[in-house]
């Protein structure tokens, strides 16, 4: 897959099957599009494209806050994410005010006809241009809008995925997403109080600006060196011993080697508890040794 950025106007020459989003996350709903670009890039033996944004749409419309910043994925998964669906090409545009202010007309003038396009394919709810043109009706192209991929609950999105994080729910994220859901970061050095306590923890702070689920005790796999192995996680605060900065750290299991500095990635399976103040030490490592049987068992 090649990565351009669309205002370098290196744009490759081959016909080529656009598809257009946002893409955070590339749950299963975003990659029901991918599966048919593949299948008309197939039959028409074009390339696959997407255009797609850096940043958060809503930036544009919405007031601040800081989870506007969040992605469901670090920048590199994100790659991974599109070239494993078939991507050839990845343009980039950043999506700013006179982006948004576009009409359909203005946007197939100054994208779409930049690119030797055979085929577009959208969402069933995809917003085309300022004056919300109906891309169906667009001359020239075949348009295929894929139909709304959804489970019990209704439609499969971003949205709903950044909510089951935020509940702890990440067996449902999962699911809707297709894959696990995954946090990137580097091993730090904590209190250097687990091992004293019998579980010793990698503590991985994240320079990636993704959602973190929320606070509580998580069965996990976590990769370093490209070994993965099961283990329990923690996100909070510590409480039993008074903490102040919210942490991740992981308990990896039948694991006894030093990591400081390297990368990990941490995969959530399932949520095990909340976060509990333990009036001691003791009963705190009750708890985990209970922690650990499910997290083995998983
Ligand atoms: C699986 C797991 C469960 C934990 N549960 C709690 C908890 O319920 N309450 C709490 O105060 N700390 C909990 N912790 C965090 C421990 O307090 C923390 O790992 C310990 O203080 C070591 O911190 P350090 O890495 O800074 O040395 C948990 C940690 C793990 C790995
Ligand atoms: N469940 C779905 N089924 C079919 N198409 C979808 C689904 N979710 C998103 N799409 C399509 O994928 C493209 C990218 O959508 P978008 O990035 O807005 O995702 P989203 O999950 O709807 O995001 P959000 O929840 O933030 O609105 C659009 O063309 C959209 O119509």
């Amino acid at each position: 897959m090649k990565v351009i950025n669309f205002k370098d106007g290196q744009f490759d020459t081959a016909k080529t099957i656009l598809v257009l989003g946002y893409f955070d996350g590339l749950h299963k709903g975003h990659q029901a599009l991918f599966d048919k670009a593949r299948e008309l890039a197939k039959a028409k033996n074009a390339t696959v494209s997407v255009l797609t944004f850096p940043e958060n749409p809503s930036i544009v419309f919405d007031k601040f806050h800081e989870n506007l910043l969040k992605h469901l994925t670090s920048y590199d998964k994100r790659l991974a994410l599109f070239e494993a669906n078939g991507v050839d090409f990845l343009y980039l545009t950043e999506f700013t005010s006179h982006f948004a202010k576009l009409t359909s007309h203005d946007f197939v003038r100054d994208y779409v006809k930049k690119l030797q396009v055979e085929a577009i394919v959208v969402g069933f709810d995809y917003n085309f241009g300022s004056d919300h043109g109906d891309i169906s009706k667009l001359s020239g192209y075949d348009t295929y809008q894929i139909a709304q991929v959804s489970d019990e609950s209704g439609k499969i999105s971003s949205t709903r995925i950044r909510k089951a994080l935020l509940d702890g729910d990440v067996s449902l994220a999962s699911q809707l997403l297709g894959y696990d859901y995954e946090v990137a970061g580097l091993v730090v050095h904590g209190e250097a109080r687990g091992r004293t306590i019998g579980y010793p923890t990698a503590n991985i702070e994240t320079k990636n600006y993704q959602y973190m689920p929320a606070i509580g005790v998580y069965v996990v796999d976590i990769e370093v060196a490209d070994t993965r192995y099961r283990g329990m996680a923690s996100i909070g605060y510590n409480d039993t011993f008074g903490g102040e900065n919210k942490t991740l750290e992981v308990n990896i299991f039948d694991f006894h080697d030093e990591i400081y500095g390297e990368m990990a990635t941490v995969y959530f399976l399932k949520f095990i508890r909340g976060m509990v103040k333990f009036d001691g030490v003791e009963a705190l490592i009750d708890q985990m040794a209970d922690d650990e049987r499910v997290a083995r068992d998983y």
